[in-house]
């Protein structure tokens, strides 16, 4: 417990998401967000604007199956995290000087879940089903992240200090509940932040999407083209996410954030849960999309998808080997800290180019929705707000790492994420 008394009263730890007034609103709000929005896209009108506003009733938020549900896709899913497939790779040096080692099996995680879930397809089980069960599934998994949070809290005061994240130990509960105050937080080598991010959350939202799917195939006898561009790029998203699984050891959340109820919340109840709008919409709101609107979006999804992954492999590559073959000519900036920074190639068109493939993907995501509502472009709009705030704090650390090397290279790339526009 010392080292938390020490970091209490620390008066330089800066305070994000609205310090403690967010730390404490967020999350009451944010998961009656997602019943909120839920219950919307199957309402007939859909509207986002309606007042007062569309709320469910008590009784469609509760099943005695939904949490059996989420117990088994959560054994399921720590069994297959615990396989001994694929490779062990290192993370980032910590603190202490260490590396944690971490299973790098996502990919295969999701190649047996979808397996398992066409083998239930063959077997009759009604998948459509699920569009019955979000509501009850959304509290569940609302329940289970504060669950998870509490304990998160609680066991971090048993976490050595350098274990602990640089921006989660104000010393205020509610503050450091909300962040967390841990860095890496593990039972025995089961790193609770990495399963989280990757696997019941992130592969559920492919589970519901498909659920979707069916549940239209059995309220109009086949799938539209909408519901099955939506499913496939979502689909593209996760397989990629999880192909390029080590990757994920130098994002921003994994190597700086603490796993608290923030994260907590988002990797389990809100990527599931609000990232499929735009499926449970199309299940009460169909659209006939002609074969000219479906290329343009198939295009635009192409174009954002193809600057995502070149642009994060290319950091990727440059950070883990700089004199790699495919980065070796790139133009860099020297820092103080020894790491370099590139200025040319797709971080010098602007200094978020995975966020703008990001964007243009999110866009292509809602399209085939049509034009009829705002609520398929709910995501569009959140996702817009996270990265901007997003990288305004990765701004922040990266001036206060690299200094005037930092500068140097916004005056040379002076764009953030929009090219001569942001
Ligand atoms: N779907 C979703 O909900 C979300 C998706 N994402 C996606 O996750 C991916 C990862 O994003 P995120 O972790 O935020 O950040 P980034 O992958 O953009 O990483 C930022 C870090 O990259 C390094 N860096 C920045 N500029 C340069 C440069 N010019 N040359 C070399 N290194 C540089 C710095 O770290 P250092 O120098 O220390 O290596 C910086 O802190 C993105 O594609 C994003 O779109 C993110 C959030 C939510
Ligand atoms: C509103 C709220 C609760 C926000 C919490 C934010 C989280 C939902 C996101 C923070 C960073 C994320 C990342 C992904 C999913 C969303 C969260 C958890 C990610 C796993 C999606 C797939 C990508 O390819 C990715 C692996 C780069 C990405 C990493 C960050």
């Amino acid at each position: 417990m010392k080292q938390s008394t020490k970091r209490r009263s620390s008066p330089t730890t800066e305070r994000e998401f609205g310090g403690t007034l967010g730390a404490s609103c967020i999350p009451v709000l944010l998961p009656l967000l997602v019943l909120f929005l839920l219950s919307v896209s199957r309402s007939p009108g859909a509207s986002l604007l309606q007042w007062p506003p569309q709320l469910p009733p008590t009784s469609a938020l509760w099943d005695p199956l939904a949490p059996l549900l989420l117990l088994g896709w959560f054994t399921l899913h720590a069994f297959l995290y615990l396989l001994p497939l694929g490779k062990v790779s290192e993370g980032l040096v910590l603190k202490n000087g260490t590396r944690l080692k971490y299973p790098i099996n996502g990919f295969h995680a999701l190649v047996i879940s979808v397996g398992l879930l066409l083998l239930l397809l063959w077997l009759g089980v009604p998948l459509g089903s699920l569009f019955d069960l979000l509501l009850p599934l959304a509290v569940c998994a609302t329940g289970l992240s504060f669950l998870l949070s509490f304990y998160l809290y609680i066991s971090s005061f048993w976490a050595p200090p350098h274990a602990l994240a640089p921006g989660g130990n104000t010393g205020n509960p509610l503050y450091d509940f909300f962040i967390g105050r841990e860095l890496n937080p593990r039972i025995g080598n089961f790193d609770l932040k990495y399963f989280c991010e990757l696997r019941p959350g992130l592969i559920g939202w492919v589970v519901v999407n498909l659920g979707m799917l069916m549940k239209e195939v059995e309220l109009r006898d086949g799938a539209s083209l909408a519901m099955l561009l939506v499913n496939g790029f979502q689909l593209l998203y996760v397989a990629d996410a999880l192909w390029n699984e080590e990757a994920v050891l130098t994002t921003m959340d994994i190597v700086h954030d603490g796993f608290g109820f923030m994260l907590a919340f988002g990797d389990l109840a809100w990527v599931p849960f609000a990232y499929s709008l735009q499926a449970s919409f199309l299940v009460v709101h169909p659209v006939e999309l002609g074969a000219a609107a479906a290329t343009t979006i198939v295009l635009l999804n192409g174009i954002g998808y193809y600057i995502f992954r070149k642009s994060n492999s290319q950091k990727n590559v440059f950070r883990r080997d700089p004199k790699h073959p495919s980065v070796s000519s790139l133009e860099t900036i020297a820092t103080a800290t020894g790491k370099r920074l590139l200025v040319s190639g797709w971080w010098g068109l602007v200094r978020h180019p995975n966020y703008l493939g990001d964007l243009l993907m999110a866009l292509a995501w809602s399209l085939p929705c049509g034009f009829s509502h705002l609520l398929p472009y709910f995501y569009v709009g959140y996702f817009t707000v996270l990265l901007v705030h997003r990288e305004a704090r990765d701004e922040r650390q990266c001036r206060a790492k690299y200094g005037q090397a930092w500068d140097a290279y916004c005056q040379r790339v002076p764009y953030r994420i929009f090219p001569y526009l942001y």
